[in-house]
């Protein structure tokens, strides 16, 4: 019998025969609360926050959990095959980590541990320009696993340009250029606390180690770590960009680049005439623009307008394996995961975040044969309902 992600269940099961239990929750939407109890509530607020009153991560939830799979029988789904062609390369399942900034609030071994966790399952790891480790330290721990840079795409030409070098020398294949964060929203979940991480000696190491970066200060980040923190929070974001400028990222980057963030279909398309060669359908999880469309309402829109000339991504709200399925036949070719694997990290280090990827997959892989399809690529509109909302 070939290997299936689903048997990581058997795995469990077997275990239980010692007494052995899981460490964590196999249903991932009760990492949150666990980690509510378990986190400092400064870290732990910055994580589970969103934008405003927290409507628009509802409505993430809500927009999924509204479309049901009608299940189809007898259709021969012993052997499956969950691989999908992605920009390019070949992944083992349709599914990547989200890219998450200053995850040492997290866990002491911070992103280092999420880019071994998706190494040892072979799930891409998009670094964030945020990044608490400097990016080669990161890849140095994923030997030629794949990975994908995630960018802040600010106000300083110079430091875009030397983490276009420094992605493509460390070995990072994808560009993944972030838009819906060129300001930080409205949270007050974190102005409650007055908490930034940036400002509670959380470093962006990313940034703080960079040469253009670090030349623009007036005295060294180990000398004058606030000011380094109010040039990062100055810089990291330009809400002055506009679509013609892309042709600067276009001409300093060779691989594949997707624009995150994207939701309107017309966006979409300007993005295919700008070069690019993605999008991830995404509102960040929520946490931007408070009252925004449901990402996955998006979905199928912007699927509709670029799916034959983009590759089409997704995040926001995906906490299940039946979540990536829904994706998928709302028009995804894959999907991010942002939190879960987060409070995996927090809750277990290394070991949580690949607890986090084997129940998706395995509950993915399991929602796809018993749902009547042997590979991601069969799933389609057709496999949906949608309840009225
Ligand atoms: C704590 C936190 C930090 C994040 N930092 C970044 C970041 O540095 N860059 C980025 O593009 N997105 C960032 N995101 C957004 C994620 O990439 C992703 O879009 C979002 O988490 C997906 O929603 P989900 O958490 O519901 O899965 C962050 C999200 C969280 C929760
Ligand atoms: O908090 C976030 O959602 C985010 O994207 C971010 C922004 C700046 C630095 C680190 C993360």
């Amino acid at each position: 019998m070939a290997k299936h992600w689903a048997d990581f269940q058997y795995e469990i099961y077997l275990n239980g025969m010692t007494g052995a239990v899981p460490r964590l929750p196999t249903d991932l939407t009760r990492l949150e609360e666990l980690a509510e109890h378990r986190l400092a509530p400064g870290p732990m607020g910055y994580v589970a926050g969103s934008a405003g009153d927290g409507s628009t991560a509802r409505a993430n939830r809500a927009a999924l959990s509204r479309r049901r799979i009608v299940p189809r029988m007898l259709r021969d789904v012993g052997e499956r095959e969950l691989s999908v062609e992605v920009l390019g390369r070949s992944l083992p399942a349709p599914l990547a980590l989200a890219p998450v900034g200053v995850l040492s609030i997290m866990h002491p071994d911070a992103e280092l541990a999420a880019a071994r966790a998706a190494a040892a399952q072979g799930v891409p790891y998009i670094l964030s320009s945020a990044s608490s480790t400097p990016m080669e330290r990161v890849a140095d721990a994923m030997g030629d696993a794949e990975r994908w840079f995630q960018l802040y795409w600010g106000k300083d030409r110079e430091v875009t340009r030397s983490f276009l070098d420094r992605a493509k020398a460390a070995g990072f294949s994808v560009l993944v250029v972030t838009l819906d964060t060129q300001l930080l929203a409205w949270r007050p979940r974190d102005l409650d606390q007055a908490y930034l991480p940036f400002l509670h000696g959380a470093g962006t190491a990313n940034y703080f180690t960079d040469p253009a970066f670090r030349a623009g200060l007036e005295r060294s980040v180990e000398e004058d770590p606030n000011a380094a923190v109010l040039r990062f929070l100055g810089l990291f974001g330009d809400p002055g960009k506009t679509w013609p400028d892309l042709a600067f990222l276009r001409a300093h980057w060779d691989g594949p680049i997707v624009l995150k963030g994207v939701l309107h279909p017309d966006d979409a398309r300007q993005a295919a005439d700008a070069g690019m060669d993605g999008v991830v359908v995404s509102n960040h999880g929520g946490r931007q623009v408070a009252g925004s469309v449901a990402a996955a309402d998006a979905l199928p829109r912007v699927a509709d307008a670029v799916g034959d000339r983009l590759t089409v991504l997704f995040d926001s709200g995906v906490r299940t394996g039946d979540d990536v399925f829904k994706a998928l036949a709302l028009g995804a070719r894959a999907v991010l995961v942002g939190r879960p694997y987060v409070y995996g990290l927090g809750l277990d280090g290394q070991a949580g975040v690949e607890h986090v990827i084997r129940c998706l997959l395995a509950e993915f892989d399991l929602t796809l044969a018993l749902s009547g399809h042997r590979a991601p690529g069969t799933v389609s509109a057709a496999d949906l309902v949608e309840e009225p909302g």
